[in-house]
């Protein structure tokens, strides 16, 4: 479970030596239960992605705390084997000279040295997110985007996490494509009784997949809202946000 508290992030703007700062984040404080799929939505540059990084532990929020089942996420071994993430750019995301097989094989050294039970685990991993088997030997440049995304989010639900950030991770692909791996993410939170964190522009695929979603506002938190309540958001902005974006 994440327990999110007064959170705060801002960034030096300008140069350097600037004292200036941007005010990215104000007052974040929410909580995400495990099993959940909670979706984080807004407009483009209220500061989405940078609450994703502060989730995943890659940032460290100015002030207020974020923990996983009481511990901070900022310390590597509270993530461990608990969060993991798939993002949007796919390509950069797998090391152009690493074959599928070696993709998957790194974080799977991490946890154990058994050979035999990685090339299993990688074979059955293949099959869960619907790649034929023949697609080990593959390089990153020999997939489509859709294919790629496939073996990251292989490659995310390896270490069998609790819970999976995706930030805008399916907002490259194509529509067909986009429905199949909301529908590939569905099939893997019943396998792997894992929840999902979804940061997204995109309402549409935030109520395909989630239960809960977080409306954020210039890098606040407008509203929280159950998924089946979203017509009835209360904020004028939230509502105005949701009708800009069905329409
Ligand atoms: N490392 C950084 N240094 C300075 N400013 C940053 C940094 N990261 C993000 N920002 C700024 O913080 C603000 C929020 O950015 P963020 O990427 O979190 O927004 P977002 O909601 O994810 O946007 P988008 O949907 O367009 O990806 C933006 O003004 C951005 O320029």
């Amino acid at each position: 479970m994440f327990t999110i508290d007064r959170v705060e992030k801002s960034y030096r703007k300008g140069g350097l030596f600037s004292k200036d700062r941007l005010q990215v984040l104000s007052d974040i404080s929410f909580d995400w239960k495990p099993g959940e799929c909670l979706g984080i939505i807004g407009e483009s540059g209220c500061g989405k992605s940078t609450l994703g990084r502060l989730l995943l532990g890659i940032e460290k929020p100015d002030a207020g705390s974020i923990l996983w089942e009481g511990k901070r996420i900022a310390d590597r071994r509270t993530r461990l084997g608990n969060i993991s993430a798939v993002f949007q750019d796919y390509t950069s995301s797998i090391n152009p000279f690493y074959t599928v097989e070696q993709a998957l094989l790194e974080p799977l050294k991490l946890q154990s040295r058994n050979r035999r039970e990685h090339h299993d685990k990688i074979g059955r991993l293949l099959v869960q997110v619907g790649l034929d088997p023949s697609f080990r030997e593959k390089f990153p440049h020999e997939l489509s985007g859709g294919e790629a995304q496939r073996v990251c989010i292989a490659r995310a639900v390896s270490t069998e996490p609790r819970c999976l950030l995706l930030d805008e991770a399916i907002s490259s692909l194509d529509g067909s494509v986009q429905i199949q791996i909301l529908d590939l993410l569905k099939e893997l939170k019943t396998m792997y009784n894992m929840g999902y964190i979804f940061i997204t522009h995109d309402i549409q695929a935030a109520a395909y997949l989630c239960d809960r979603v977080l409306i954020m506002r210039s890098g606040q938190i407008e509203e929280i809202v159950r998924t089946e309540h979203l017509k009835e958001v209360q904020s004028p902005y939230a509502r105005k946000l949701l009708q800009m974006i069905i329409a």
